[in-house]
């Protein structure tokens, strides 16, 4: 099932474009990864697709089935959020924040469904610690955690690897596998092009040109020929 398409659609500020013609769809299940050279407006785009950002021209259509608390996202991880003061366990409910309209609490349910996500991605023990006091992969587990209050079917991610360690990021890899298994949309913004393309099934590439389509056409694309060599050389 289509649950996003997008047309002929322009990104940008204002009225300057930073990419244009973008035509690319996803389906329920996909787990699609948006690549390309730094500045090319990826994150742009993701929050074009989130609503924060007003497109140049066209829009994303997304299916009628999804309902914006459907919807989570991780965004890039600033430094200073990482100081925030609070527990790990109230960052993760704040993600709730959007569903609770007026109300100045959390339901029961919510609270309940907040430690069944922790304890899903094995941090149902660091719900009482301070959010600083948690490593840098403790930390983004936690905001992966709290993306999930907000995403039944479609997660999107700004990165969510930078700055871990290799160990860190192989375990978010393992989580987001399993939830794209589980049957959650993944939309995933990674500078690292080899894990892109190896544990996604579609590639989007914006930039000075472009690519949509299954993973293995990406790898025989010029595009993605050009892209993963001068990568391997460390361009
Ligand atoms: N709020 C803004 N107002 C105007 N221009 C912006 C704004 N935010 C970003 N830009 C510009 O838009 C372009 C695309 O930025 P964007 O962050 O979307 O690219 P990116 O592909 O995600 O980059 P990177 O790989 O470096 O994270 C850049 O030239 C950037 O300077």
């Amino acid at each position: 099932m289509e649950q996003i398409r997008c047309s002929n659609l322009s990104i940008g500020y204002g009225e300057r474009a930073i990419a244009s013609g973008l035509s690319f769809s996803v389906n329920a299940g996909d787990y699609l990864c948006i690549v390309g050279e730094n500045g090319a407006g990826k994150s742009t785009l993701m929050r074009t697709l989130l609503g924060l950002q007003k497109p140049v021209s066209g829009h994303p259509v997304y299916s009628p089935e999804i309902r914006k608390n459907e919807i989570g996202y991780l965004p890039q991880q600033l430094h200073i959020q990482r100081d925030f003061p609070a527990t790990a366990g109230e960052i993760v409910l704040s993600g709730f924040q959007g569903q609770t309209g007026r109300r100045p609490f959390y339901r029961r349910s919510e609270k309940a469904e907040a430690r069944a996500i922790m304890r899903r991605l094995c941090i149902g023990e660091l719900a009482g610690r301070s959010f600083r006091s948690l490593s840098g992969g403790q930390q983004q587990k936690v905001l992966l955690a709290r993306a999930l209050c907000a995403s039944g079917k479609i997660l999107f991610m700004d990165e969510p690897v930078t700055g871990l360690d290799p160990e860190a990021t192989r375990e978010m890899y393992a989580i987001i596998g399993e939830l794209n298994r589980r049957g959650m949309t993944i939309v995933m913004i990674s500078h690292d092009i080899l894990s892109a393309v190896r544990y996604a099934d579609h590639i989007l590439h914006i930039g000075s040109t472009c690519f949509f389509g299954r993973k293995e056409d990406y790898l025989r694309s010029e595009t993605g020929k050009r892209f993963l060599n001068r990568r391997e050389v460390g361009l």
